[in-house]
């Protein structure tokens, strides 16, 4: 049987519409499935486990974006038994989908679920304890995580389906008085003292951000986190420099470099806002470990 895991808010209520569009699909097809709907922030998960306990799916599949991939997982993951995760993209970012090149059309995605292909495994973070399937945010983008979160602006643009604007007024806002920081990156043990540092990203897939390519040879499957890192680089500079991220090229600008490794410790000379899947959880110091092929995956 099937379980599905829906998010009716996610991608501005897009969530919802794709659901409708599934469930007249599903019965078409006289498809075996339970459903449940979530009604807050952080339920995907107690939705997971509750399935996994409850009912005997062999399939959990999430409709909704990137936080709701990352809390049904957590859930899969905090039930520990075997299950395979699909995933309707029904969000605003989807950069899980785009990572794992999921069709983006919801039909077409089902279908892909309902093939019957044997799960592909991938790796998972581990975040201070908490699962993080796409990547992890370190400086800036943890502070443009927090301030959207907090924004007033936020639930009345997401009325109007305007959610991606508030997370550029979050931009320009935390671009305008960011004060860059010292950072200890330790990489399987070894050291690297950075100086003025804007971000450091963690990532699984090379896509982050609903469409940025931050570490384009980023590899689901490898084991390996890589690592992204900006610094010493000026405002201005930046600003030039930014489009580049949606191309991969700024793998050549001289204040872009790169790490790879199984357990990263990121600290900071002052506490910085983390980001894991776009959602804030945490702040610095942090310590992300890699769960080599820890997650099947009808990929
Ligand atoms: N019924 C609900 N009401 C309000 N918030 C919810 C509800 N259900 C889930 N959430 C929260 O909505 C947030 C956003 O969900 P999600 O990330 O899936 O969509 P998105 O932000 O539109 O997409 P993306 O992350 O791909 O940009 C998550 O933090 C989730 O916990």
């Amino acid at each position: 049987m099937l379980g599905f895991i829906v998010n009716p808010v996610s991608g501005n209520g897009r969530g919802l519409l794709v659901w409708k569009r599934l469930e007249k699909e599903l019965e078409r097809r006289r498809a075996i499935f339970r459903v449940k709907m979530t009604t807050k922030q952080g339920e995907a998960k107690k939705l997971a486990v509750e399935l996994l306990q409850k009912e005997e799916v062999s399939k959990i599949i999430a409709v909704g974006g990137d936080g709701t991939v990352n809390e049904v997982i957590s859930g899969m993951k905090k039930a520990n038994i075997p299950c395979i995760f699909g995933h309707i993209p029904a969000g605003s970012g989807n950069d899980f989908a785009r990572g794992h090149s999921l069709p983006g059309d919801p039909v077409a995605a089902l279908e892909h679920i309902l093939s019957g292909m044997e799960g592909k495994a991938i790796d998972l973070f581990r975040v201070n304890g908490e699962i993080a399937v796409n990547a992890v945010g370190a400086g800036f983008d943890g502070e443009v995580a927090r301030v959207t979160n907090e924004a007033a602006y936020k639930n009345w643009l997401n009325r109007w389906r305007l959610g991606r604007m508030s997370y550029i007024i979050s931009v320009i806002r935390v671009f305008l008085s960011y004060r860059t920081s010292r950072v200890k990156l330790t990489v399987d043990g070894k050291e690297t003292r950075l100086e003025k540092v804007w971000l450091v990203a963690v990532a699984n897939i090379p896509n982050y951000g609903g469409g940025m390519l931050i570490c384009p040879k980023a590899v689901p499957d490898d084991g390996m986190a890589e690592v992204c890192v900006v610094s010493n680089v000026s405002k201005w500079s930046l600003i030039r420099a930014f489009p580049m991220i949606f191309n991969g090229s700024h793998v050549r600008h001289p204040g872009v470099r790169f790490f790879r490794g199984k357990q990263i410790v990121i600290e900071a000379d002052r506490e910085l806002k983390v980001h894991v899947d776009g959602e804030v959880s945490a702040s610095t110091p942090i310590t992300v470990e890699v769960e080599p092929r820890s997650q099947l995956i009808c990929g």
